[in-house]
């Protein structure tokens, strides 16, 4: 492809007969005949890796404007990197999913994207979702780690996944991608907003710009005159509608508050499951789920509001719920100790997300909740205190564990979470924290193991040791005479 045909039609190239034969951000991937996109990060400078670049066989760079480039090699220059590279990716891989719907929030995403693609496929339709857990859908495609991958990769990903088929597919939109610009030119059709608390104010700063990098999905990413599904129940509610009808954006809005698609009423059934009652515009809706933890209604019903959205009708949404499954690592039963007690694997990393499984699990306990928990290093640092304060207040025994430590002291991430007060108990090897735990539960006591969930892998320093809190949960079961539920032979 020629460099004139990638560039946004107000932007100049010297050179624009250039042929491109590849688009990165990494000098360390460049390839002969590739465009390297000079970021200004978070960490380092784009633009100082040009000459190696270069040297690799780049035939064109993007860049700042003002930056000067070897003689020879093309140069478009731009006043904003990030979403100029986007926008040519999308053009460098045309291909994508007729429909697509991408979900914010700080908890939930994962749950959502991986719902609303349940739906569709039991209605019939080729759909794919992608986010935290990777790809999923038609085709063998891989994903690389984030929540929101990087824009080269993800045009490259939309455009394999069209090619395998995919009509539908439900994409989760973090807050660092919306803010680095990783979904310019997706235009989803239906985007919804989950919730919004505690989470990455080491990146955003505060709330508030926390709050305005996930309204950019409403205000900025969506398609002009499609659907924004909004968490009436959250405290935000009114700052995404708002810039939902900025567009226009037709606002399909759930939860107990809600007018368009209003939760009614959710409880847990004996033997387990929820039944769910609703209404959508009126008429009611009540059904089973095969999940566990009430929050999860308001999950279903962002997934049901994405489905409706994006030209499914309700009667054939609602009759695909009762087949959702749950999603790997959210409140997963992994297994039953030898007194009878529920352990579940969840991947509460925020204090809403401690504090709602907590609650969620309460009702199930006839004694004690037990849980095994940590923070991830090289992550905001005030969540820490604060989901040990959750700890304390919601479960009636609280192991204190690492999660992922990354560069960080593990042992100084844990004195931040004990420093919530007296009567956590400090346990830094996961997998003792963990047999520990499962050694010690009673008859009448539910466990949840958080923080990880589908996770296989422990980043201690630059290392990922193999580490699976299912899989060291069902070898605590099987050492303490619990029965297991799912996993290998082991
Ligand atoms: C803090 C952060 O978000 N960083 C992301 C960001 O990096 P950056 O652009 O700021 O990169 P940088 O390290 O400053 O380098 C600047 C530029 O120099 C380039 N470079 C660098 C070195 C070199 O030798 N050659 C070279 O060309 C880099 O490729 C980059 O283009 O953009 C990169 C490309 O999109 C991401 O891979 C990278 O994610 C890092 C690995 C990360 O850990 N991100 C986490 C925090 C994240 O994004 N999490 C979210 C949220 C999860 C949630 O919902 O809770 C996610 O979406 O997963
Ligand atoms: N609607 C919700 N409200 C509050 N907490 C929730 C909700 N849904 C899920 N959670 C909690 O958040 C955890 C993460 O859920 P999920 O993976 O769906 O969220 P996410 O937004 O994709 O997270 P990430 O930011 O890591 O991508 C769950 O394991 C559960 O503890
Ligand atoms: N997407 C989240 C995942 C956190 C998972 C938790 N196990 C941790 O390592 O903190 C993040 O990157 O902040
Ligand atoms: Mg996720």
């Amino acid at each position: 492809m020629r460099l004139i045909e990638l560039i946004d039609r107000d932007a100049t190239a010297i050179g624009g007969d250039t042929r491109i034969t590849g688009i990165t951000a990494d000098s360390r991937a460049v390839r002969p005949g590739m465009l390297f996109a000079a970021v200004p990060g978070t960490v380092r400078d784009g633009r100082d890796f040009i000459p190696e670049a270069v040297a690799a066989g780049a035939v064109a760079v993007l860049a700042p404007t003002g930056t000067v480039v070897p003689a020879g090699v093309a140069l478009v220059e731009t006043p904003e990197v990030r979403g100029a590279l986007a926008r040519m990716a999308s053009r460098f891989y045309p291909k994508r999913p007729g429909v697509i719907a991408a979900v914010t929030g700080t908890n939930g995403k994962s749950s959502v994207v991986s719902f609303t693609r349940q739906i569709w496929v039991r209605l019939g339709l080729a759909a794919a979702s992608l986010g935290t857990l990777g790809y999923d859908g038609p085709g063998d495609l891989a994903a690389p780690g984030l929540t929101t991958v990087d824009p080269v990769a993800l045009h490259r990903l939309l455009d394999q996944a069209a090619r395998a088929g995919v009509g539908h597919l439900a994409m989760e939109a973090s807050s660092h991608g919306l803010d680095q610009h990783r979904l310019d030119g997706i235009a989803p059709v239906a985007v919804a907003f989950t919730n919004l608390t505690h989470d990455h104010l080491d990146y955003h700063g505060t709330i508030e710009a926390y709050r305005d990098a996930k309204l950019k999905l409403f205000a900025e990413i969506a398609a002009p005159a499609g659907y924004a599904v909004i968490n009436a129940d959250s405290s935000h509610y009114d700052h995404f509608v708002r810039a939902a009808l900025k567009r226009p954006l037709a606002v399909i809005d759930y939860g107990r508050k809600a007018r368009v698609l209003r939760l009614v009423s959710v409880e847990p059934m004996t033997g387990g499951g929820l039944h769910v009652a609703i209404e959508y515009r009126g008429q009611r809706h009540e059904f089973g789920l095969g999940l566990t933890g009430s929050f999860q209604a308001h999950n279903v019903l962002a997934a049901m509001g994405l489905a409706i959205g994006c030209g499914a009708s309700p009667e054939a949404v609602v009759a695909a719920l009762p087949y959702l499954k749950a999603v790997p690592g959210r409140m997963e039963q992994v297994g039953t100790s030898a007194a009878g007690a529920p352990v579940l694997v969840d991947y509460a990393h925020t204090p809403d997300a401690l504090e709602t499984v907590l609650k969620a699990v309460r009702p199930h306990a006839h004694d004690r909740v037990v849980t095994v928990f940590g923070c991830g290093g090289d992550r905001d640092r005030t969540k820490r205190p604060a989901m040990g304060k959750i700890a304390l207040r919601e479960a009636d025994h609280a192991i204190v564990t690492d999660d992922n430590p990354r560069s960080e002291d593990p042992a100084a991430i844990r004195a931040e979470i004990l420093a919530a007060g007296p009567g956590l108990v400090e346990i830094g090897d996961r997998a003792a924290a963990i047999d520990a735990a499962i050694a010690g539960l009673g008859a009448g006591d539910v466990l949840v193991i958080a923080g990880k969930g589908h996770e296989t892998g422990q980043k201690i320093g630059d290392r990922v040791l193999p580490f699976d809190d299912r899989e060291v949960a069902r070898a605590a079961l099987h050492a303490h005479g619990g029965t297991v539920i799912g996993g290998g032979a082991a």
